[in-house]
């Protein structure tokens, strides 16, 4: 009885300034994915992408932020609102929701369908904390708010189809931290989110620090969301992204932390959701990053060495 892992393409450039991020489901399919989940054992589905907005039909005025606001906020609740319908749908019939970015502002959609149904906790695999609201951003992208966004916080609060009520704080794990802005790191402080950053994998080891984050994330809930944001990875490494920072997890810590998640996923079948984002191949040199990304996801879903 194997898995169908249903694969949702979110091609969304919205919530991001570098160009190129839209390429991304399909650079992750073009380095085969499907083939290495098969290789996994699980039953890969292809549902293809949804449609998003070009940048050429897009509300000019919609990408200009004045202060406390969010760049094309209508447009990605758009996005979001469709992406949501489409994991609640697939998780009713009883498939895994495989949601490829895009920029990482799909995490609200992807978060808020897998929560409809299930207290969700999150590991957050990321060099950043992703924890803006419009209020604090500096950027006005939204790619910086989608842990925000599912929190209710500042704005997103009188936004249902952000807001995911049965995401909690407590139940929400970042994994390898290394750039967080002056707001975030108060937020974040104030808050009962766990954070992980690059200094306790150093201390700790990869596979330790996942493990405690899996226990945060489960801990009272039905379910896990995986969010794999490629800029966790060394820029070295992955190169194709639009906010690399130096200092990220190596390519075997990154493949010890997907194969902790799947341990942990074959023992007591917690994971519920997951989205793989912020691969840019107009950025990335030979397809490097989707690859990495492709056999990442592999990894989670249960590919071994041996
Ligand atoms: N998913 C990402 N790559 N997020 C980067 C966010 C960068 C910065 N913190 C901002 O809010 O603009
Ligand atoms: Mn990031
Ligand atoms: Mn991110």
């Amino acid at each position: 009885m194997s898995k169908t892992v249903r694969i949702i393409g979110a091609p969304m450039d919205l919530g991001a300034d570098r160009r190129g991020v839209d390429m991304g489901p399909s650079a992750i399919r073009y380095a085969e994915l499907a083939d290495r989940l098969s290789d996994s054992g699980v039953d890969p589905v292809d549902a293809g992408d949804l449609s998003i907005p070009r940048a050429e039909e897009r509300d000019p005025d919609a990408s200009q932020p004045s202060e406390g606001t969010a760049k094309f906020l209508r447009e990605v609740e758009d996005v979001c609102t469709r992406l949501s319908d489409r994991v609640a749908a697939t998780l009713e019939d009883g498939e895994f929701p495989l949601v490829l970015g895009g920029d990482h502002s799909v995490a609200i959609g992807s978060m808020h369908g897998a929560a409809r149904a299930a207290d969700l906790g999150a590991v957050w695999f990321d060099a950043h904390a992703d924890l803006n609201t419009p209020e604090t951003s500096p950027s006005g992208n939204v790619h910086g708010m989608p842990l925000a966004a599912a929190l209710g916080r500042g704005a997103f609060g009188e936004m249902p189809w952000a807001h995911a009520p049965r995401v909690r704080e407590e139940s929400i794990a970042y994994v390898g931290l290394r750039s967080i802005d002056d707001r975030e790191r108060e937020l974040l402080r104030e808050s009962e989110m766990t954070a992980y950053t690059m200094a306790d994998i150093d201390e700790r080891g990869m596979t330790a620090v996942v493990a405690d984050a899996l226990d945060v994330a489960t801990d009272g809930t039905d379910g896990v969301h995986v969010s794999l944001d490629l800029d966790w990875v060394d820029p070295r490494t992955a190169p194709g992204v639009g906010t690399p920072v130096r200092g990220g997890v190596t390519y075997r810590e990154a493949h010890a932390a997907l194969e902790t998640v799947s341990e942990r996923h074959e023992a007591d079948d917690v994971v519920r959701s997951m989205d793989v984002v912020e691969v840019n191949p107009i950025l990335d040199e030979g397809n490097e990053t989707a690859t990495i990304a492709a056999e990442l996801t592999a990894s989670a879903f249960g590919k071994r060495i041996l």
